[in-house]
């Protein structure tokens, strides 16, 4: 009661920590940061550090910055990379989402990748403690992202929840509130990018930049063959005589540089399946299976997913947001949330 009390006088936080986006939930307002999880720092001539730039404006450095300034993304992979830049990441984040703070620091709800270790775990909520906050609690990510998809993750029935992110593709089974299975593999957005940039090397000698691949997965990525393929146009360096030279790119040229990585995460879909217990496999053969996260927007995923598994397969409502929506319902629960398996 007395915490509830204390919950009204003060901003309580949702964020989701994703290695390509930070969003934050203020507690009743809604969204009220989604930015790319990239900072640029500055180094002064005696090695000293400061914070240049977060989120979108230390993206767009990404790739452009003069030696004393580096453009970082304290999280690859779905591990913390930096330690101390996550840390500066989270803080600024958190002060610019509670900067019209209520008297009292804020209770926060932070989505983590599944799978940190206990060190990582340790590290974002003294980041936030240190930021601030009078509580921390921790959600993983394939829980939020079930919670955000609108799945009846508190029946005693199987949901089977996809989310493609940037560095972590995280598969998760929940049954009666809890995470029954999960599983993370570290194939996602960036490394489809990645395979973008090496298959344009490769076959057409262009050097082309992480930026560059994703603007092209986005625009004319496809999981599956398309009635009429699409074309573009890419710039980049001749790899022979380091000339600047563009190409005609088709989605056709993409597929083929996915598909690797796509097989790779059909694979960890079905080893799930044939890990989950037949209770809960009945149910998702009946109710299908949910995409979330940016990968989930690949044009054909859901077909090509759905023909890999032989089930349906669904696209979450505004896939981008769920790890957050999710995240932010489980903060208006937060007062329930101390008493079960989310606090950690
Ligand atoms: N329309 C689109 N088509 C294909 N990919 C997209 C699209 N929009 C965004 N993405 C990709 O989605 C990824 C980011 O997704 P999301 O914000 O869900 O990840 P994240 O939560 O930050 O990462 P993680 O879950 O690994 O921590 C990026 O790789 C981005 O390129």
């Amino acid at each position: 009661m007395f915490k509830k009390l204390l919950g009204m006088f003060s901003n309580d936080l949702a964020i989701d920590l994703g290695t390509a986006n930070t969003l934050v939930l203020v507690k009743g307002q809604g969204i009220a940061i989604n930015e790319p999880s990239v900072v640029a720092i500055q180094y002064d001539k005696h090695g000293q550090e400061r914070i240049l730039a977060v989120g979108q404006e230390a993206k767009e450095m990404v790739g452009k910055t003069p030696g004393n300034i580096k453009a970082i993304r304290p999280m690859k992979d779905g591990v913390i990379a930096d330690f101390e830049v996550t840390e500066m990441m989270i803080r600024y984040f958190i002060e610019k989402a509670h900067k019209r703070k209520g008297f009292l620091s804020p209770r926060i709800i932070i989505c983590v990748p599944y799978g940190l270790t206990q060190v990582e775990r340790r590290a974002v909520k003294d980041s936030a403690l240190s930021a601030g906050a009078r509580y921390v609690y921790l959600i993983e990510e394939p829980m939020a992202a079930a919670i955000g998809a609108g799945l009846p993750v508190k029946d005693p029935n199987g949901n089977l929840v996809v989310d493609i992110g940037g560095g972590t593709t995280e598969i998760g089974v929940t049954s009666l509130g809890g995470l029954v299975l999960s599983k993370s593999i570290r194939v996602a957005g960036d490394n489809l990018d990645q395979a973008i940039v090496d298959y344009i090397k490769k076959n057409f000698n262009l050097l082309i930049g992480d930026r560059v691949a994703e603007d092209l997965k986005i625009k004319i990525g496809t999981a599956i063959p398309l009635d009429e393929e699409l074309t573009t146009t890419v710039r980049g360096r001749d790899q022979v005589d380091g000339s600047l030279t563009s190409i005609e790119i088709t989605s056709e040229h993409i597929r083929q540089a996915m598909k690797p990585s796509l097989e790779e995460i059909a694979d960890a879909l079905k080893s799930v399946l044939e890990e989950t217990p037949p209770e809960l496999a009945g149910d998702i053969v009946e109710n299908g299976i949910v995409l979330t996260g940016g990968g989930a927007l690949i044009r054909g995923l859901d077909k090509y997913l759905s023909d890999a598994v032989k089930l349906p397969v669904f696209i979450a409502e505004e896939p981008l947001l769920a790890v957050a929506k999710g995240t932010g319902k489980a903060l208006e629960e937060i007062d329930l949330l101390q008493q079960t398996s989310y606090e950690d």
